[in-house]
């Protein structure tokens, strides 16, 4: 697996073109998700690792990325702790019993290894059918974004709730997120040991925090989680949208890679970064409605600009929405695949 074009470029060793992976690969915009999705639920397909597998080898096997993602979600740690989580369709994932006062706090589980073994099996049956030909990305929520969650009961636009706890009860926060952190690290530590070969921590909804509730509240939680990997030689993502400001921060936590959002030029952030540190990202996924044409010339100019540097894996800003054609997708990956340095 170190000579993959995307552990290379993790590592930031010098590849012959960026290798490519999207959020969301798997997913809604694809009709073979929805021949496998509308037997099942959302969740009931995370828990069977054979549809696990199923689902996580769509995007290897048509659309022929670098890297492969596991099937799963951020919230199964929520729910691995006590949380009562569903997801409907339209609605998104909801928590029936929010996590709001000390009592809730107190009462979450942090020994969760046995309920998550489903994932560490859904692993090892995805990497018999990889069989070795691309590495496979194991993923974990960050703290504060999994909070948000669990604070909510819910998706939210503003964060009041989670906000409110945090500036009015600090101390509250603080041992939520240690008890998030704790199952994360120990979850992360049983993906590695179950084979992923890099893992990614996602923290979706950071960019809704000041600099300040950043460094505190989630910066913070996220070092501790880095720290407490064994690495070995797997290569550690993290992404959260608001990396254009927070990048500077989360190099402070020494991953491999740091996952950026559209908002920046990607070559100065790299820069602003220390050596050692790959970037991954960039594209805004709305470029992946637009024409061929478009699609193929902004690839192109990303590429154009981060030509010479080692370090740099092909990935959208954020992932991919449900009504994008496959059709673009797919021919994303191409000009991709087509391209030299
Ligand atoms: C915030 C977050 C979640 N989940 C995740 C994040 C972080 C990434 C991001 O910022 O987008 C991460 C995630 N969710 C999913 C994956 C699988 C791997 C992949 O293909 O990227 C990963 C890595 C599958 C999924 N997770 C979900 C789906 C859709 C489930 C369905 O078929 O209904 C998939 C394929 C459900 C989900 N899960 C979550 C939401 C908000 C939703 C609903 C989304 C919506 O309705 O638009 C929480």
């Amino acid at each position: 697996m170190r000579d993959s074009l995307f552990i290379k470029a993790a590592f930031s060793d010098k590849t012959e073109r960026p290798p490519v992976w999207m959020m969301r690969q798997a997913g809604r915009f694809m009709k073979e998700y929805w021949e496998i999705k509308n037997n099942y639920s959302f969740l009931e397909m995370c828990k069977n690792p054979e549809i696990a597998a199923d689902v996580t080898m769509l995007p290897v096997d048509l659309l022929g990325i670098d890297a492969a993602i596991l099937f799963s979600d951020i919230l199964v740690t929520g729910e691995a702790m006590g949380g009562d989580l569903s997801f409907t369709q339209g609605v998104g994932p909801k928590f029936a019993n929010p996590v709001r006062t000390k009592a809730d706090i107190d009462a979450l589980q942090t020994e969760v290894g046995d309920k998550l073994q489903y994932v560490a099996d859904a692993i090892k049956v995805i990497q018999q059918r990889l069989n070795g030909c691309i590495p496979l990305i194991g993923f974990a929520g960050a703290p504060f974004t999994v909070m948000s969650y669990l604070v909510e009961g819910g998706s939210s636009k503003d964060f009041k709730l989670t906000k409110l706890l945090l500036h009015n009860e600090p101390e509250l926060a603080h041992q939520l997120l240690a008890k998030i952190a704790k199952v994360t690290v120990d979850y992360l530590n049983m993906q590695i040991d179950a084979g992923v070969n890099a893992v990614q921590i996602f923290d979706s909804w950071a960019q809704a925090l000041s600099w300040d509730d950043y460094t505190e509240f989630s910066h913070r939680y996220i070092n501790e989680i880095i720290s407490g990997l064994n690495r070995k030689d797997i290569p550690v993502i993290s992404f959260c949208k608001g990396s254009s400001v927070f990048a500077p921060l989360m190099a402070e936590t020494k991953p491999d890679v740091i996952s950026i959002d559209w908002n920046v030029d990607l070559l100065d952030i790299k820069k602003r970064l220390p050596q050692g540190i790959a970037v991954q990202g960039n594209l805004d996924p709305h470029i992946l409605y637009a024409d061929k044409k478009v699609i193929k010339d902004r690839i192109h100019r990303l590429f154009e600009r981060m030509r010479g540097e080692n370090g740099f894996i092909f990935n959208l800003g954020h992932g991919i929405m449900p009504d994008i054609p496959f059709d673009n997708v797919k021919y994303a990956v191409e000009v991709i695949k087509e391209f030299r340095y």
